[in-house]
């Protein structure tokens, strides 16, 4: 059946994914496109509606990524989303400027009349990430939303079904923006929304089964809910062809290795083996002080361990990791900037010795993996754990890793989620963890000077961990946590809160 279709085009932004992800949830069927498209290429495909995606680059610089002004008289509706909102005022004759003052975060918002904006009260919120800002919109058009610090919020032209917003509909912290997608996609394009992504998990094990055949593959499973989701869909796809291989590399929580291996085994039939690589990577690691250095050199070792166990299985032709989108954007996709390498996509060698890499789980975001876990039959505990990072304690600890101050570390984060669990938070608060600093503070404990470690503890809510708020722990939790790790953690003298949201700031803090 041929269904009604919309384009993205990708200028490079972080959330474009998001966006693609919200068309899909009003059940429009929808492709992303790099911008480098050609204006007849995408014409010829007779999209009912365009969306010109966030980047980083201004609009007002040469070499910044620019499209054909015909775009904008195919007749075909067009929603610019910030840089492509900057772009469409650009190109048509208005004017694109640096703001003294920029704006992150959640920001007050005033909407005027708009179809864009039909059913929303006048005055709601939304995500703004950005430092230009349309200073003269071009002719024709008029505004139709505003903030304390952005005059043109949104602009439209209605007869010429172009609409342009500077904030981020796509993300969860625009609390509307769900509902402006719905009304630009069937109040301005009309489209009738006849698209469901049922039998996804049917689609994915058919078409793993007929690419892997008769073939042995490899998983790295790390006990998180990507990879086991990964691995279960591979398991129904090919059954005992399928190994995992978990890697405990020295640097993961207290306890973890033996829980991780524990529940695996008891759960589920799957071949499975665990690698104690402790020393391996902390020799590698030793003295490395830079983050992105650091996820090099674990990104690397992790798929030399991986060729390691390939060799003792032998011809093992895929090796299949749970990577989701998230991982793949942030690591610098196509435009997209390098916010930081995640091990398993920026940060792998060149050089690998599998054939192919699987990643069946490669456009999906964490939630949706989520519920195709649970259709997967994958148990609750297990679909609802928070994300763990696989380079793990490696990028919660800044500057050198030493043995000592994993060990540190271990036994404060554990405290921080035995009180949340204690709390009850452990499910509104959607990632948390402890971060051991490198900075040392002057202190007193029993009439003594100390001179020891800041901690920092991080909580943060999020529904896609793309952009993510910090995570109100009631005071009483914190004094909790802060008591019990200054007490029972030597070589600690003093704790922060982290409260800064994602962006400016990113989850984890390296
Ligand atoms: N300790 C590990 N051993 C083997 N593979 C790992 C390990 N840590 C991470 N990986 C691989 O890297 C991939 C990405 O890690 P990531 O942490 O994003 O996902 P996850 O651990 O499966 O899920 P979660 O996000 O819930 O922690 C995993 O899906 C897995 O394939
Ligand atoms: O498997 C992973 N490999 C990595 O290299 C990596 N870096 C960050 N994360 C997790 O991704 C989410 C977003 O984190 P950031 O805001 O720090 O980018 C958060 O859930 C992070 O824990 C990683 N996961
Ligand atoms: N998020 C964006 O698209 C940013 C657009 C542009 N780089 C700005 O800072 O205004
Ligand atoms: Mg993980």
């Amino acid at each position: 059946m041929e269904h009604e279709l919309v384009i993205v085009l990708d200028f490079g932004g972080q959330y474009n994914q998001l966006i693609a992800r919200r068309v899909r949830e009003c059940g429009v069927y929808c492709e992303i496109l790099p911008y480098k498209t050609k204006l007849s290429e995408l014409a010829a495909k007779e999209p009912k509606g365009i969306i010109l995606t966030g980047g980083p680059n201004s609009v007002y610089d040469e070499t910044s990524p620019t499209y054909s002004k015909e775009l904008f008289s195919l007749g075909v509706p067009v929603l610019g989303i910030c840089y492509g909102c900057q772009l469409m005022a650009h190109l048509l004759g208005g004017t694109v400027s640096h703001a003294e003052t920029r704006e992150y975060g959640k920001t007050d918002l005033t909407l005027l009349n708009s179809p864009l904006f039909t059913g929303i009260e006048k005055n709601t919120s939304c995500w703004m990430s950005h430092t230009d800002y349309i200073e003269k919109i071009p002719e024709g058009f008029s505004v139709c939303a505003k903030t304390n610090g952005c005059p043109v919020a949104a602009m439209e032209n209605r007869d010429r079904k172009l609409y342009g917003v500077q904030f981020h509909p796509e993300v969860l912290h625009t609390p509307r923006g769900t509902k402006m997608f719905k009304n630009f996609l069937m109040e301005v394009c009309h489209l009738s929304g006849d698209w469901t992504m049922s039998g996804y998990a049917k689609e994915a094990i058919a078409s793993l089964r007929e690419k892997i055949g008769g073939k042995k593959v490899l998983c790295a499973l790390s006990g998180g809910v990507d990879s086991s989701v990964a691995a279960v869909l591979i398991h129904k796809a090919v059954g005992k062809q399928l190994t995992c291989i978990f890697v405990d590399h020295g640097l993961l929580r207290k306890n973890e290795g033996d829980e991780v291996e524990e529940i695996f085994r008891r759960q589920y039939d799957i071949n499975l083996i665990r690698v104690n690589a402790q020393d391996r990577f902390l020799n590698k690691l030793a003295g490395v002080t830079e983050p992105e250095m650091k996820r090099k050199i674990i990104g690397e070792e992790f798929i030399r361990v991986f060729e390691d166990e390939a060799k003792k299985i032998g011809s093992v032709d895929f090796l299949v990791q749970g990577t989701i989108y998230p991982d793949v954007v942030e690591s610098g996709a196509g435009d997209a900037a390098v916010i930081k390498s995640h091990h398993n996509v920026g940060a792998l060698p060149d050089v690998v010795d599998f054939k192919e890499i699987i990643e069946p789980l490669r456009s999906l975001f964490k939630d949706e993996v989520r519920k195709l876990g649970l259709e997967l039959g994958i148990p609750d505990h297990l679909v609802w754990r928070q994300p763990f990072p696989g380079p793990g304690l490696a990028v919660r600890i800044i500057g050198d890793i030493t043995k000592e101050k994993v060990s540190i570390l271990q036994d404060a984060d554990l405290i921080f989620r035995e009180e949340i669990a204690k709390a009850g938070l452990d499910r509104d608060i959607h990632q948390y963890f402890a971060v051991l600093t490198n900075m040392r503070s002057v202190g007193v404990m029993g009439d003594g000077r100390t001179y020891d470690y800041t901690l920092a503890l991080r909580g943060v809510t999020t529904q896609d961990f793309m952009t993510a708020d910090w995570a109100r722990i009631p005071y009483d939790v914190l004094e909790k946590v802060s008591s019990r790790i200054i007490n029972e953690v030597k070589s600690i003298n003093r704790i922060v809160y982290d409260i800064t949201s994602k962006p400016p700031a990113t989850i984890e803090w390296e």
